[in-house]
């Protein structure tokens, strides 16, 4: 297998095409992510950022070129390979978590695999309770959501997206409402898990500090990818 994750090749996104409010909002996209890559994706807003997550998260398919999920050809693929390549390759981590309100920190943590096989086993309870002891979470377990703060929240639904061992992570502003402290606190985390792990992580970011904490940003304006760069200070 190749140490390739993702590889765009000149990908392109047009909603509406064909009517009077056809408008491209991502051109000529070219993008490789090996193996282990912490990336952050910056841009202005409107610039595209999440439309490309969405296509990179199988969630909607490009206009133009073609996306490859580790060295897979995606885009004339059906909605069954879809589902099952999203399942298998990728987490999800977005802005608001979307935790069950009537499930536990650890039950929650478990649900990707309770949706993908039934009752969890007792391998993928320990293996919940590995990751929330990753997060920091391990006393919170028997916790609701609703009793611990944002931002251990956010670590519940990183911990959930680990569960099912993506090779890509995928978070979408996922401290867009959290405060900086926290936010520091949680790509510290995305830093480790990534160390630790070794999957690849692409995260979207309004703030340019988080995002140079991070070894390779990747710059989108106007649809376009205009800077792609390693980043100095980062330990990476
Ligand atoms: N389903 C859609 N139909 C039509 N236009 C869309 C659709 N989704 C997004 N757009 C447009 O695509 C452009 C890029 O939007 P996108 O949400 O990807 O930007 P972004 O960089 O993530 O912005 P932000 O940082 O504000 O979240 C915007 O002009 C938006 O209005």
């Amino acid at each position: 297998m190749s140490d390739e994750v993702l590889c765009l090749q000149g990908i392109g996104k047009t909603f509406n095409q064909g009517t009077p409010l056809e408008s491209t909002v991502l051109r000529d996209i070219d993008l490789r992510l090996g193996r282990g890559e912490l990336t952050a994706l910056i841009g202005p807003s409107g610039s595209g950022k999440s439309t490309l997550l969405n296509l990179i998260g199988l969630l909607d398919v490009p206009s133009a070129g073609e996306l490859y999920l580790q060295g897979r050809p995606t885009r004339d693929s059906d909605d069954t390979t879809r589902t099952h390549l999203r399942n298998q390759a990728l987490g999800f981590v977005f802005q608001f978590h979307h935790l069950i309100s009537a499930f536990s920190v650890l039950e929650n943590v478990l649900m990707p695999l309770i949706i993908r096989s039934g009752r969890p086993s007792a391998d993928a309870v320990e293996l919940a309770r590995s990751l929330l002891r990753e997060v920091g979470l391990e006393d919170l377990a028997d916790k609701k959501p609703t009793e611990i703060s944002g931002g251990q929240q956010q670590r519940v639904a990183i911990a959930r997206a680990l569960i099912t061992r993506p090779p890509l992570l995928l978070a979408d502003e996922p401290t867009g409402n959290l405060d900086s402290k926290t936010a520091a606190s949680v790509f510290e985390l995305f830093r480790r898990i990534n160390e630790q792990f070794g999957c690849s992580i692409l995260v979207v970011t309004h703030d340019p500090r988080l995002a140079a904490s991070c070894p390779r940003t990747v710059q989108l304006v106007d649809g376009r990818i205009v800077s792609d760069e390693l980043s100095k200070s980062s330990s990476g």
